[in-house]
Formats: C-alpha cells, structure tokens, sequence
C-alpha cells in the first residue's frame, strides 16, 4: 500500500553574500548570491484525499489561505499533473515570515517534494524546480536541496561546498518586505560579476544592506550588536541578520548574551538541506 501521510522538514537559508548586477527589463534584478541551508525550519504534515480537494488547516496571520505559498504550490502541480487526488496539510510554522531566511519559498519547495511523493508523480528535480519558480525566484534553491551560487533572478544554480559553521540568527521583529527594498532608489545595482568559483574570500558583501540598516533601526541595532562578536551579515533583504561560529558552545554563549533583548536562535549551517536528507530515507 502506498503513503498516506507525510511530515516534512521546512529549512530555512541564508545568503551568505548578495551582489546585485543590474535591474531586467521586467523590473526584477541580476543578481549573485550564495545560498546555505540550516538545520532549522518549520514541519509540514501531508495527509492524501481521494476527494481532489486542497486544504490548509493551519491558520497564518495575515495571509490568506489563497495566497499562501503552500496552498498555491498544491495547486500549481495539481492543475499541470492532472492528479485527481487532494491533501490535507498542517504547518508547525518557527521561521519568522519576511526575515530573509526564506520559509516561504522553502514551504512552498517542501510541499512540491512531498507531494510529488504521495501522489505519486515521479516528476524529476527540473521540472519541480521550473513549476517552483513560477512561485518565487528562492524556490528553485530549496527543491535542488544544496548549497549553491545562483545568478539570473536566482535560478541558475551551481553547486558549492562553504564551510558549515553554527550560525547565531537574530530576528529584529520587523518584517521586510522584499519588492520594498528592491524599488529603493539608493540600491547600488553595479557589481561586477564574480568570474571565479568558489567565491573568493572578501566578496561576502550583501548589496541590500545599507538600503535595509538605513530604513530599519532594528536592524541596524542588531548588525550593531552581533557585531561586536563575529562579522555580523545580513540574509537576502533581511531582517534576520546572522554571524558564523566555530561551534555551538561559542554560538550558544553570545545567544544568552544577546537574546535577552533581541529574539533569536542557533542553527548549524548546511550543504545538503534537511529536507532533502528526510526525503532519502524514504526511497
Ligand atoms: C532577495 C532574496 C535573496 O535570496 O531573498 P529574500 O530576502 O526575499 O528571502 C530573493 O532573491 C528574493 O526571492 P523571493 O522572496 O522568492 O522573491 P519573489 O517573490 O520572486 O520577488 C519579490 C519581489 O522582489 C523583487 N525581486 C526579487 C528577486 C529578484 N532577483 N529581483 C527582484 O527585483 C521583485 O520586485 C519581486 O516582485
Ligand atoms: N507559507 C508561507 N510562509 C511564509 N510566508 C508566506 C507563506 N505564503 C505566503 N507568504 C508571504 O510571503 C511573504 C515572504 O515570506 P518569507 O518567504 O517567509 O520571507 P522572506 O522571503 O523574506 O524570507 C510573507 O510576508 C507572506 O506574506
């Protein structure tokens, strides 16, 4: 008998450098970036309906069902599979929602995989990852499941092998929001293209950064503060800014110092998501 129900990991990435290389035709922008994943995310459960329907029983403040990335995607590969089948899907969401770490794209990514497994598709990673960027430029990088550099919009993805450190998020509780940052006049839009892989030490620049700390106090406290301990960076157009440690012990220790007055958490850094890495054990 096949699968019924399915939980998911949903893990969160981070840029570890941004540069923006010009603006499109269309408005959106060239850029060079270089994802990691965390092992730190939300859950999604899957459960099959045989009666077609589509339904999200878990409640997000201030997105409607319609316009969650979640229920979209479901639909998206309902509608171009042809699978008379639904699901029934429950999120246990901790990533915060327009912090730069991508819990959108990646829920989104999540549902693809897991419901290409049980509706039983056997659809191949490009197709997925081409329907997922109709959803989001980030999408594509949380279907391939690995550490990459992408150029385009974010879709050409090569991939890369950085270090995995334990990595120390601070969440400033303000939500950014990406079209926002991206139509700032003041955003430098001419970096030069990286020619070399991997990205060479130095370049871990985001581009988006003096736009956001120059619009958002919390987040210019929060690059302040972490500052003080590590180079402190800012993830896609924030507001989740992170630093890198050698382990979780140093990582824990500047965690208890500054998350009495900003929230935050500590994750390990990784190559192959975790999403990816559950998905294997199931074959
Ligand atoms: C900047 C990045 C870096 O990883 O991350 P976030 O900070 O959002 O996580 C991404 O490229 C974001 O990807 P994603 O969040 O999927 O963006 P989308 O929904 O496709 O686009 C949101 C809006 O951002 C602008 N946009 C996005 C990507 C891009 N390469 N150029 C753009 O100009 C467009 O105005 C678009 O309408
Ligand atoms: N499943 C979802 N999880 C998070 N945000 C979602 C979801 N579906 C739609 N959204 C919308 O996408 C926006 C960006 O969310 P998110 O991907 O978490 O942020 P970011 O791209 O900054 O990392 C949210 O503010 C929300 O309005």
């Amino acid at each position: 008998m096949s699968v019924q129900k399915l939980t998911l990991p949903s893990p969160a990435k981070l840029n570890l450098m941004l540069h923006i290389l010009g603006r499109r035709a269309d408005g959106y922008h060239e850029l060079e970036t270089l994802f990691q994943f965390l092992d730190y995310g939300d859950e999604i459960t899957f459960a099959v309906r045989d009666d077609g329907v589509i339904r999200l029983n878990t409640e997000f403040e201030g997105v409607p069902h319609d316009s969650n990335l979640i229920v979209k995607a479901a639909k998206k590969l309902q509608e171009q599979s042809g699978c008379t089948l639904g699901v029934d899907i429950w999120i246990d969401k901790i990533l915060p929602m327009g912090g730069g770490i991508g819990g959108g794209s990646s829920n989104a990514a999540t549902t693809l995989l897991g419901l290409n497994h049980l509706w039983q598709l056997d659809w191949d990673e490009d197709r997925l990852a081409a329907l997922g960027l109709t959803l989001g430029a980030d999408v594509p990088v949380f279907v391939r499941g690995h550490a990459a550099f992408a150029e385009g919009v974010g879709e050409k993805l090569s991939p890369e092998y950085p270090e995995e450190p334990w990595y120390l998020v601070l969440v400033p509780q303000v939500s950014v929001s990406t079209a926002e940052i991206f139509s700032d006049p003041l955003l430098t839009r001419d970096s030069a293209p990286i020619k070399v892989r991997p990205v060479p030490k130095g370049n871990s620049r985001n581009d988006c950064l003096p736009v956001v700390a120059r619009r958002y106090p919390e987040v210019r406290n929060a690059l302040n503060l972490l500052g003080k301990f590590t180079e402190a960076k800012l993830t896609g157009t924030g507001s989740c800014v992170f630093g890198g440690f050698p382990s979780k012990a140093e990582a824990d220790k500047v965690s208890a110092l500054l998350t009495e007055t900003l929230s935050g958490f500590v994750a390990k850094g990784s190559n192959v998501s975790m999403l990816h890495r559950k998905l294997q054990t199931l074959l």
